[in-house]
């Protein structure tokens, strides 16, 4: 039987490639992507990240097998420790104050993509969660795999970069994709298309939150 999340992967195609050739990504590599779009973008993604991690701590207490757990839990007590960090320099080196975070409002792609994730576990199943949280770390892996090869002139671009081609990183894309095959073969066929619609969807939000950086996005 086909994986669960090769399924996903290929009907996701058409968004991730979007991404891929999204002006954010392609500005990233070239070196030209306005500091203030990243600015916007790193505040923007400092809400996504809060609510990534503590939807791994609400999801990981309804899993039942003892692994899925501990990886998840892990995960809510500020997952990837290199990610965190390199997020922090780049707050000190462009200058974004406490102040400036307390004062940045959450933007509408951003409150949406939380907001579906939400959803899926408080409406759905925390397997249909499980999946809305895949193309966050699969795709952000597949980009830096892709970008890595040219790197960027921007030294915080190439540090941006760089996270996410990490082995450290890929490994936990790898664990990420096996539990989701592994909820999946547990779901019914409903579940199944259900976390199916969730990893889309999700794919979805990925490229408009580059979409909406890009933009400047407001309400
Ligand atoms: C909108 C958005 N989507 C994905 C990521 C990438 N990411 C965030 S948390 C995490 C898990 C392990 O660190 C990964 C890959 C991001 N930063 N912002």
């Amino acid at each position: 039987m086909a994986k669960i999340t090769d399924t996903m992967r290929a009907q996701s195609e058409p968004l991730w490639e979007a991404s891929f050739n999204h002006p954010f990504i392609k500005q990233l590599s070239t070196g030209s992507l306005p500091q203030q779009t990243f600015r916007y973008y790193l505040k923007q993604d400092r809400y996504y990240l809060q609510n990534f991690a503590a939807l791994h701590g609400k999801i990981a207490d309804q899993m039942t097998d003892p692994d899925i757990k501990e990886f998840l839990y892990a995960g809510a007590q500020g997952f990837n420790d290199s990610e965190k960090e390199v997020r922090t320099e780049f707050f000190q080196e462009l200058n974004i104050t406490q102040k400036e975070i307390d004062q940045t409002e959450i933007a509408p792609n951003a409150y949406s993509y939380v907001t579906h994730m939400y959803h899926e576990l408080n409406e759905g199943t925390p397997s249909r969660a499980a999946a809305a949280l895949l193309p966050c770390y699969w795709l952000y892996n597949e980009i830096g795999k892709r970008l890595v090869k040219a790197g960027s002139p921007i030294k915080i671009y190439q540090q941006f970069i760089e996270t996410y081609d990490s082995s450290a990183f890929t490994t936990a894309t790898d664990k990420m994709k096996d539990i989701v095959d592994q909820l999946g073969e547990a779901a019914s066929a409903e579940e199944q298309e259900q976390m199916q619609t969730a990893f889309l969807r999700s794919s979805y939000f990925e490229l408009h939150f580059w979409e909406m950086a890009y933009r400047h996005e407001q309400w």
